[in-house]
């Protein structure tokens, strides 16, 4: 059976799509793995299974079956719950394949449904749910300790802020502290950009340094609003790969940004194989 995927990207964080709607390939953290591999593989920060939630056994009870559900993994063939990028480049392909009906609609994930709107522009709008401000904590890079704000956006995330931005070695991974964070955080390093804006640099669990992470943007803007002495506010968050806009009000985030595809093709069956 030849196997389709799809390449694109939101900010330049960057994935294959697989479609399977009904749950039929065997998606190995090794296949994984050989997917997102640079050199070996077609090269990207995460996979995005399309498959439709009643094929997906630990999709969350609330979802319905027939909703389309992003299973997430990234580099490393770790499941997460959520991804923000992710979303809107799934939205882009769903809405561009007629596979939803209306023009607002729900993508199911780890960390329950997101509602998302595709513009004509090719720009995505996801609600992004709620964001949940947690206890400050810190995060080490190249000997120096940054102190930071837990933020929950259904994916765990440490947002610090930094003096310089460009001297981060992000290249291994930064201390943390694991009683605090279990299973792992995404760690965001932000720097103000002007009235209403951040820079951020992001070091991803699972992946490494990647070029944007949407829900770290959100967690990034949500921080940035409450140093402001703000619960609610828009944010215009600029990363290496691009610029997305976070908008918060009643606890809740929208994030909007581009999804863009690059190719599409047919996965080698004797590579699929062989792994
Ligand atoms: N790049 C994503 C986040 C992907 C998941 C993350 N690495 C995790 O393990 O939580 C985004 O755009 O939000």
């Amino acid at each position: 059976m030849p196997i389709p995927f799809r390449k694109g990207h939101g900010t330049q964080n960057d994935f294959v799509l697989l479609p399977d709607p009904d749950g039929d390939l065997d998606l190995t953290e090794d296949r994984v793995r050989a997917l997102c591999d640079r050199r070996r593989g077609l090269g990207a920060d995460g996979v995005l299974r399309v498959v439709r939630t009643k094929a997906v056994p630990d999709a969350p009870a609330e979802l319905e079956g027939d909703t389309w559900f992003m299973d997430y993994r990234n580099a490393d063939g770790s499941v997460a719950e959520m991804c923000g990028n992710g979303v809107r480049v799934f939205a882009r392909h769903l809405a561009e394949h007629g596979l939803v009906g209306a023009e607002e609609f729900p993508v199911g994930t780890r960390a329950g449904a997101r509602t998302a709107i595709v513009h004509p522009d090719g720009d995505v709008t996801v609600g992004m749910g709620r964001v949940r401000l947690l206890d400050p904590s810190s995060a080490t890079v190249g000997g120096r300790t940054l102190t930071g704000l837990g933020v929950d956006v259904g994916n765990p995330h440490l947002v610090c802020a930094t003096d310089d931005l460009d001297a981060l070695d992000l290249t291994v991974q930064p201390g943390y502290n694991p009683m605090f964070f279990p299973h792992g955080v995404n760690i965001e390093f932000m720097v103000p950009a002007g009235a209403g804006a951040v820079r951020m640099r992001v070091h991803e669990r699972g992946v490494g340094e990647t070029r944007s992470c949407g829900t770290g943007t959100v967690a990034a803007a949500a921080v940035a609003l409450h140093d402001a002495g703000r619960a609610e506010g828009e944010v215009t968050v600029h990363i290496p790969g691009g610029t997305v806009r976070v908008a918060i009000a009643d606890g809740a985030a929208t994030l909007t940004g581009p999804a863009e595809f690059v190719a599409d093709g047919v996965l080698s069956d004797a590579w699929w194989s062989a792994l």
